[in-house]
């Protein structure tokens, strides 16, 4: 029977894509070559009929081998294999004698033929596949090169031990017991976080998003410094998303740790009912607390007029000794408005005790406690815990001619309510050029500009169009007075930057400063202001907690939005 009948489809099928019995009875290749040469073959023609066979059957066993490990290789070596199969296919025929007449011979040197075109063909479309194969083998190895390149460099301080760590989270190798180790113990790294589960995720796909997600890392302080690391409350990653986490301002709360001792009243001026109260409540701590009291130099000697009043009461009589006030007094007093609030705060240049104001004014914003229940509020204070206020202050310098010599400073004068910039007597439009921290903000051309803390944004700011502000949001007012601009909108700035107000030289007139409404200091052409928040608060107690107490206020002070309701639709109300 011819090579070439149909007959020998399968032989020759067999021959291409042998079974793994075939592949295994290569290793008798004689009578293999038997099955396909029935003819008389000349025996010289054996050796290199098995070569050729041998060397389909070795490439097949490399194709068997390496499927099993990675498919991208495999398709490489059965491409190989093909194509050193046609070579074989053309070496056994230029070796083996052929004579025209024997018609068997030509019939299978034809078929041979068509095995050799049948293996070109394969390995044509396998090279193209392994092309294929290889660019993208190329394009991954390029791609995780890349990342672990710039993981290194994101994790500048990281130790050669972490680096091996990062490159095993790199191959997809991280052990398990080391999903929270970090590059530096003092910053937070977004991929710290990102190693953690997602919850219901796999850890595989929770790996791919290592792949996917940018790290960085947050930090705080002055141009890099650690000083403010305690901030770190603020702000926690979540998975490698900013998120806002323990609030810092949450109510505060002051408990007395051992009994305070002595209490400093503060009182206003020129008021019989405050002089009176006064007394008493000296009479009352003293014979049912056994406090210390001390009062200012002019209250001993004006309001405290009977001798046995005067007895039980401390007072000093030198600057230095009122510098020195904060560390002896363990609570102030006050009684009056917040005038007098103002003035219990100016007297502490440094720390301040907590504050209890007894409201004796007219409005008093800050001034909680009702005097007619002395008693029972100086229990609960002197007992604790009790809720309070910290009131940010503002820390002002005055610069004299500040272009010529900017160390030629006046004492820092500090401001719980606002420090106001005007034209004063001046009949001029004040000119003020204003700079926050390194940036130019805006030039002031009108009546003048109130830097306001929060506390202050219920005074003289929000008579100039300012905003109300709780007075535990950290933020600085920028209110102009009269603007002569259509546009000139206040600002709440953030508490952590640098006011500079600096009157220009080319200004028509001298500008104004006065602190909480008192101690006007006149600004010549050249001089400057700078303000920033002071490290020193002054904390309030509270009557009842800093928010209630901040809605009371304008709600009965200042009678916020109060407007009649309207009735319903069908008139019956
Ligand atoms: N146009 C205005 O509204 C205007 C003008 C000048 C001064 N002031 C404010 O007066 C303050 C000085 O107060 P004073 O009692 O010594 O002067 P003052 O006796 O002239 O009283 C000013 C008024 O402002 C009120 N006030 C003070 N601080 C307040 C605050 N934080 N929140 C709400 N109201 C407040 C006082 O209760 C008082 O009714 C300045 O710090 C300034 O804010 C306001
Ligand atoms: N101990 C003090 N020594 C000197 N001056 C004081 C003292 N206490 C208050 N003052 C001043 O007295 C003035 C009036 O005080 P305060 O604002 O407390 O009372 P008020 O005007 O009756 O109250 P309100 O402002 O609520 O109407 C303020 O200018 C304040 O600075």
């Amino acid at each position: 029977m011819p090579l070439g009948d149909p007959a020998h489809g399968p032989e020759l099928q067999e021959q291409l894509s042998p079974s793994p019995e075939a592949v295994a009875q290569s290793a008798q290749p004689e009578s293999r070559l038997r099955s396909l040469n029935p003819g008389p073959i000349p025996i010289t023609a054996a050796p290199t009929s098995r070569s050729l066979l041998d060397k389909v059957s070795d490439q097949r066993d490399v194709i068997a081998s390496h499927q099993s490990e990675n498919g991208t290789i495999s398709t490489v070596s059965s491409t190989v294999s093909s194509v050193e199969s046609e070579r074989a296919t053309y070496e056994f025929l230029a070796q083996t004698p052929i004579k025209s007449t024997d018609a068997h011979l030509v019939e299978f040197s034809e078929a041979m033929r068509t095995v050799a075109k049948a293996l070109r063909q394969v390995a044509e479309g396998k090279a193209a596949a392994q092309a294929e194969a290889a660019e993208w083998k190329r394009k991954y190895e390029l791609e995780t090169a890349q990342k672990q390149q710039s993981k290194m460099k994101d994790c500048g301080s990281c130790t050669d031990d972490n680096l091996e760590k990062l490159a095993r989270q790199i191959t997809l190798e991280t052990p398990a017991s080391d999903q929270t180790a970090c590059c530096g113990n003092h910053e937070i790294c977004s991929h710290e976080v990102l190693r953690d589960e997602v919850p219901g995720s796999s850890r595989r796909s929770s790996h791919k998003m290592v792949g996917r997600k940018a790290s960085f890392k947050l930090s705080w302080g002055c141009n890099g410094n650690k000083n403010g690391q305690h901030k770190h409350d603020f702000v926690s990653f979540e998975k490698g998303d900013i998120t806002t986490a323990e609030r810092s301002n949450k109510q505060i709360l002051l408990k007395w740790e051992s009994q305070p001792q002595t209490v400093l009243f503060i009182t206003k001026p020129n008021s019989n009912s405050v002089r009176v109260l006064c007394a008493e409540m000296v009479r009352w701590l003293k014979e049912n607390k056994n406090i210390n009291v001390l009062v200012e130099p002019w209250v001993s000697k004006e309001l405290l007029t009977q001798d046995t009043d005067r007895n039980l009461v401390q007072t000093w009589d030198n600057d230095e000794e009122t510098k020195m006030l904060h560390t002896k007094v363990d609570l102030v007093v006050t009684l009056g408005g917040d005038g007098t609030v103002l003035w219990a705060a100016s007297l502490f240049k440094g720390p301040v005790p907590p504050v209890v104001a007894f409201a004796m004014g007219s409005l008093g914003f800050m001034t909680p406690f009702p005097s007619e229940q002395y008693r029972d509020c100086l229990d609960n204070v002197l007992k604790g815990p009790f809720s309070i206020t910290l009131r940010n202050r503002l820390q002002c310098h005055v610069i004299r001619d500040a272009a010529k010599d900017e160390l030629e400073t006046e004492e820092p004068i500090l401001v719980l309510n606002e420090v106001t910039i005007d034209r004063g007597i001046s009949s001029y439009l004040t000119y003020l050029e204003c700079y926050c921290d390194s940036s130019f903000v805006t030039c002031v051309q009108g009546d003048g500009l109130i830097i306001s803390t929060t506390s202050g944004s219920t005074a003289y700011s929000l008579a100039a169009g300012g905003s109300m502000v709780h007075p535990q949001v950290p933020g600085i007012l920028f209110t102009p007075i009269c603007p002569h601009s259509l546009s000139f909108r206040p600002l709440i700035l953030p508490e952590y930057v640098t006011l500079r107000i600096q009157v220009p030289y080319n200004s028509r007139g001298h500008a104004w400063a006065s602190f909480d409404g008192k101690d006007r200091k006149q600004l010549a052409p050249g001089d400057a202001l700078i303000c920033s928040i002071s490290p020193w608060p002054v904390p309030t107690a509270c009557l009842v907690d800093s928010t209630t107490d901040f809605l009371r206020s304008i709600h009965e002070g200042l009678h916020w939005n109060l407007r009649k309701t309207q009735g319903p639709l069908d008139g019956s109300a």
